[in-house]
């Protein structure tokens, strides 16, 4: 790729989506909806996440309407979901609701994990593209499995870096970065990121985006921990784009004895 320091022509592209801003914000979990309009604002996000379970999106004063102020896309996602059905039954009713068939599609396999069951995410997510749905789903950091979910026509690919709202950062940079090689899609690290390093590593692993929710909305605060991740995004994907040195065993002079070092 070719090194620019240029970020306003560095768009990502998710279907026929084009966003400037790499991150994706969830929404769910702030202590009140000032401490999430602040976030979001601060956060330059274009794109988030909203459960259909946890809000109600015909309510004034809602969570809804804090969203439509900060004019960002909505991005319903079917968390507490467990089955297939249901997920496929939360997608069509958020459809509705939201008047999107964009979906973050989340088949849970336990409530103490909550990390995704790979079978039953894989059938709701073939079912959902074959009705038109455009989704993006919750993945393990697992290579096959994210192949598979790219074979039947998920228009993104959203690796785990370790469990939802455990903050622990990316767990396995190595699957994480066979994921990043063979996806034809949009890869985007998901849940687990504590602070804004862990933004950083897996934008300079050369992920698409990080969608971040808790590390955000539980920071002690909010607003600082949303532009802090912000800035870790950017930095993270202008030093994937500068190319960074390759590591070494053993020491090289920074300047050379004489003229200019080769390459
Ligand atoms: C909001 C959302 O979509 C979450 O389900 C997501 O997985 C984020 O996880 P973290 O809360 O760990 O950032």
């Amino acid at each position: 790729m070719a090194a620019t320091s240029d970020t306003n022509t560095d768009v990502l592209t998710i279907a026929d989506k084009t966003l400037s801003s790499r991150l994706l914000l969830g929404t769910g979990g702030f202590r009140s909806l000032d401490a999430l309009a602040g976030a979001l604002a601060v956060s330059g996000s274009e794109l988030v996440t909203v459960a259909l379970r946890r809000i109600d999106p015909g309510q004034h004063g809602s969570i809804v309407d804090v969203l439509d102020r900060a004019g960002v896309q909505l991005l319903p996602n079917t968390a507490g979901c467990f089955t297939a059905r249901d997920a496929v039954l939360t997608a069509k009713m958020a459809r509705e609701a939201f008047e999107t068939n964009w979906v973050k599609l989340e088949v849970i396999g336990d409530e103490r994990t909550l990390l995704p069951d790979a079978p039953a995410l894989l059938e709701a997510a073939e079912e959902l593209v074959d009705d038109g749905f455009v989704v993006l789903p919750y993945t393990n950091d697992d290579p096959i499995l994210a192949r598979r979910l790219e074979d039947v026509g998920c228009a993104a690919v959203m690796p785990l870096g370790s469990p939802i709202g455990s903050g622990m950062g990316l767990l396995n940079t190595y699957n994480l970065r066979l994921i990043r090689e063979r996806a034809g899609v949009p890869v985007i690290l998901d849940a687990g990121v504590g602070t804004a390093s862990d933004a950083a590593l897996a934008m300079e692993l050369g992920f698409d985006a990080v969608l971040c929710a808790t590390a955000v909305s539980r920071a002690e605060e909010p607003e600082t921990m949303a532009r802090a991740i912000r800035l870790g995004v950017e930095a993270g994907r202008l030093a994937y784009r500068a190319g960074r040195i390759p590591r070494r065993l053993y020491a090289q002079a920074s300047t050379p004895d004489e003229g200019f070092p080769e390459y």
